[in-house]
Formats: C-alpha cells, sequence, structure tokens
C-alpha cells in the first residue's frame, strides 16, 4: 500500500457515512462524548479523580449508585494515545448504573508528552488499582472495555504473564475490544506516529503489538473476549480485528466477534449511551452475574 493509501486505512474518520467531512464527523463526536458525560456527572454519584498512580493524571472517575457488591466496569477512551480525557469519556455510564452496575473511567498521560510504552504501565498500573478495589468492595464481576487506542491498551496490559496475580480472578473478567489496533507496525509509519509522537521503533513495535504475543497464559482463567468492529470502519481496522480475534482463538481463548452493521468507528461507541444497543446489551448481560 502507498503511504497515501496507509494513511487513509488509519484515518478513521474519513470511512463515516454520517457527515460530508472527517472535520464534521470528529466535531460530532466530541460534542457527544463531552455531553453525555456532563450529564452524567450532574446525574450519578461520582468519586472524582482516585489516584491510581502518583503522576497528575494517573486518576479515575469512579460512577455508582451501591458500592458493595455492583459489578465493575472499567472504560479506557481511545484517540490514538494523543488525545481525549476521562472528562470525555464517561458515555457508556448511564445504561449500566441503571441496570445496577458502577463504572470507572481512566485518565492516562499522552503522547508526546509520555511514550506509548508509558501508557501501557500506567494502564497496568490502573487495572491493578481495580481488582483490588473489586476484592475490597466485593465486586461480582469485572469488564474491561477499551475503544480503538483504549483496545489496543487492553489488550496490551492482558498480554503481560503477570495479570495472573493482578487479579485472583475468582470472579468472572470480560474484555471488550471495540475497534482496535493490535498490530501497529503498519500504524507506526503513518501520520498517527508524525515526528514518531508515539516513540516507536524497530525494536519496540513487536513488543506494542498484542499481535506478536501468546495469551495462553489467561487460558485457565475465567476470561471471555468481545470483540467489535464498525462495519464502516476502514478494511484495514476490520482486518486488525479479525486477525487478533483469530490469534485469541488460537491461544485457546474464549472469543466471539462481531462485525456491528451500519456504525463507523465513532457511534459505534457514542451509542453506549442508550441502553438497547448491543453492545451495551451485551456488556450488562455479561456484568451481571445471576
Ligand atoms: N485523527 C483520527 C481520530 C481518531 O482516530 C480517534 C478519535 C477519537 C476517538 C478515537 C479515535 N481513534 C483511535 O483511537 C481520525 O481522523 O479519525
Amino acid at each position: 500500500m502507498s503511504s497515501e493509501e496507509l494513511d487513509k486505512e488509519y484515518s478513521p474518520s474519513y470511512w463515516s457515512k454520517r457527515f460530508k467531512t472527517g472535520e464534521e464527523v470528529l466535531q460530532n463526536h466530541f460534542k457527544i462524548v463531552e455531553e453525555e458525560t456532563q450529564r452524567n456527572l450532574k446525574r450519578y454519584n461520582c468519586k472524582r479523580n482516585i489516584r491510581y498512580g502518583d503522576r497528575e493524571m494517573e486518576r479515575m472517575d469512579i460512577y455508582f449508585n451501591t458500592e458493595q457488591g455492583s459489578p465493575i466496569v472499567v472504560y479506557i477512551h481511545g484517540g490514538y494515545w494523543q488525545e481525549l480525557t476521562k472528562d470525555q469519556s464517561a458515555y457508556c455510564v448511564s445504561p449500566l448504573i441503571e441496570n445496577g452496575g458502577r463504572v470507572i473511567v481512566l485518565d492516562y498521560d499522552l503522547c508526546p508528552n509520555v511514550k506509548l510504552e508509558e501508557i501501557v504501565q500506567q494502564i497496568r498500573k490502573a487495572i491493578k488499582f481495580v481488582f483490588k478495589y473489586a476484592e475490597n468492595s466485593n465486586a461480582q464481576s469485572v469488564s474491561i472495555v477499551g475503544h480503538s487506542a483504549g483496545a489496543h491498551l487492553a489488550a496490551s496490559v492482558l498480554q503481560e504473564e503477570e495479570i495472573q496475580d493482578i487479579s485472583n480472578l475468582d470472579r468472572p473478567v470480560s474484555v471488550f475490544l471495540i475497534s482496535g489496533v493490535y498490530d501497529l507496525t503498519d500504524l507506526r509509519k503513518t501520520t498517527v506516529n508524525r515526528n514518531n509522537l508515539l516513540s516507536l521503533d524497530d525494536t519496540n513495535v513487536k513488543k506494542c503489538s498484542p499481535i506478536f504475543h501468546d495469551y495462553g497464559h489467561l487460558k485457565s482463567l475465567n476470561i471471555r473476549f468481545y470483540l467489535y468492529v464498525a462495519e464502516n470502519d476502514s478494511r484495514v481496522f476490520i482486518k486488525q480485528s479479525e486477525n487478533f480475534h483469530n490469534h485469541l482463538l488460537s491461544s485457546g481463548l474464549q472469543t466471539e466477534l462481531r462485525i456491528v452493521p451500519v456504525c463507523d468507528h465513532f457511534d459505534i461507541v457514542e451509542n453506549l449511551r442508550h441502553s438497547d444497543f448491543e453492545i451495551i446489551r451485551k456488556i450488562i448481560e455479561q456484568a451481571v452475574v445471576i
């Protein structure tokens, strides 16, 4: 593929069919996610800026109705590791709270302030913190949801063998990976990584690409993967999800892949604010253990 073609494949807004320009898709996305987050902050109890580390951005918001016992859903926002914050990313909260859940929205540093590898370390720290909190507050389940770059971060943390110690995983864990990227070898050469702002090089690009890691260490755990990608994502994005789903299958894990009709890279998560959307229904179904 030429470098122009590759840039296009890695520009999710180009592929949306809802607006005339990619600009408008992004503007609309930011408006929806900000407004919905503001609404949820007003509507629900939220412990804000709970720290999971010493750095300024190592913090999270915990939305809850009942804190004891209820299922926990952790949300990791996307934005190609360089955009967005937790204050624009609490749009899945309402249907989850209304169905008895708790939602934790993570903040993390953005590139180029830090290297992509450092963000992975931060998310690992955050997930450790969440499992401790889940234990202390007797959560009946933990679900991890990541969008786009956030799906990459979730998958990156789970590729490490030490994840087994994090969680005394006696509670069910579900992982929802939505329109993610799992192989960064091509992305590294695109404008997403202009001036190498992600700090990817020949020596770390495979380490930073979940598809090159064996997930066999998760086999004995009660963990399920749900991969989603939008019908109107780029061909390369759809391929990324197909390949990673097959990779997890060959590691012997429980995984499902669904190409969500009509949606694009952005409304596939904007719709998480609607309780009848198929992905949020699945999250609720998995989180609430009967
Ligand atoms: N510059 C990108 C924006 C983008 O990829 C994005 C924006 C918001 C949330 C997630 C995104 N993608 C991956 O993390 C685009 O043109 O679509």
